[in-house]
């Protein structure tokens, strides 16, 4: 599919070490993600997180994952870690989502074999969306599981910028950005040795290869 000069989005997430943080902003990374799902095995408590957005560069975003937590858990994060785009893995709703005044991405369940709603009815659900992101998770399940879905069953008629995330890895990310021309690409467990713990090779030939799609102009 030929496509005009474009730059593809990165995003990390799942960071749970400083460390990471830094070689990820080095890397040219967009931004990286911090975990407050409460079943997540990455997940963070609203201190850390701002002990790690502190080792954070300039010009690369924090962004804060939530999944159904409660109103007053997201206040205190953005109180305390100040991310500038906001993640929702539940069944949060556009009021919920805007109500604290940070920009939101809305993720969408593509797990299962339910009926998916198109574009229109996405933006129309959520109008307050900044963009959305296509995670291979079921509804209610937890995400970050390294699985991938079928990118063919991505809605059409996205007008809004969109994310694709779940099971994204150094070895297919090439493609998935050359099948269905995201926004952005989302990675946990396909940079990871465990979870939370990134692993610096990853993380830089995941760079590498999403650099060589947006190279790869027809
Ligand atoms: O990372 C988690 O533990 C998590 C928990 C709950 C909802 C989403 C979660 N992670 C997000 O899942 C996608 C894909 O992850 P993976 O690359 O397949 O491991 C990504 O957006 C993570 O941010």
């Amino acid at each position: 599919m030929s496509r005009t000069p474009f730059r593809t989005r990165i995003k990390f997430c799942g960071l749970t070490r400083p460390g990471d943080v830094r070689l990820a902003s080095e890397l040219g990374v967009d931004a990286v993600g911090f975990v407050f799902a409460e079943k997540s095995s990455r997940r963070l408590k609203a201190e850390e997180a701002r002990a790690m957005r502190h080792a954070l560069a300039p010009l690369v975003d924090a962004v804060a994952l939530f999944m159904d937590n409660a109103q007053e858990e997201v206040r205190e994060v953005v109180r305390q870690v100040r991310p500038s785009l906001l993640q929702f893995h539940g069944s949060e709703d556009d009021a919920f989502c805007r109500g604290f005044g940070v920009p939101y991405l809305k993720a969408v369940p593509m797990g299962g074999n339910g009926s998916l709603e198109d574009g229109i009815a996405l933006h129309r659900r959520y109008p307050g969306a900044a963009g959305f992101l296509f995670d291979s998770h079921g509804s209610g399940e937890s995400g970050g599981s390294g699985r991938a879905f079928d990118w063919s069953r991505l809605p059409s008629g996205m007008q809004k910028p969109f994310v694709l995330a779940g099971g994204l890895t150094p070895d297919n990310v090439f493609r998935a950005i050359r099948d269905t021309m995201p926004w952005g690409v989302d990675v946990s467990s396909g940079i990871e040795v465990s979870p939370g713990i990134k692993d610096g090779d990853r993380m830089r030939k995941f760079v590498e290869e999403v650099r060589r799609a947006d190279c790869n102009v027809d």
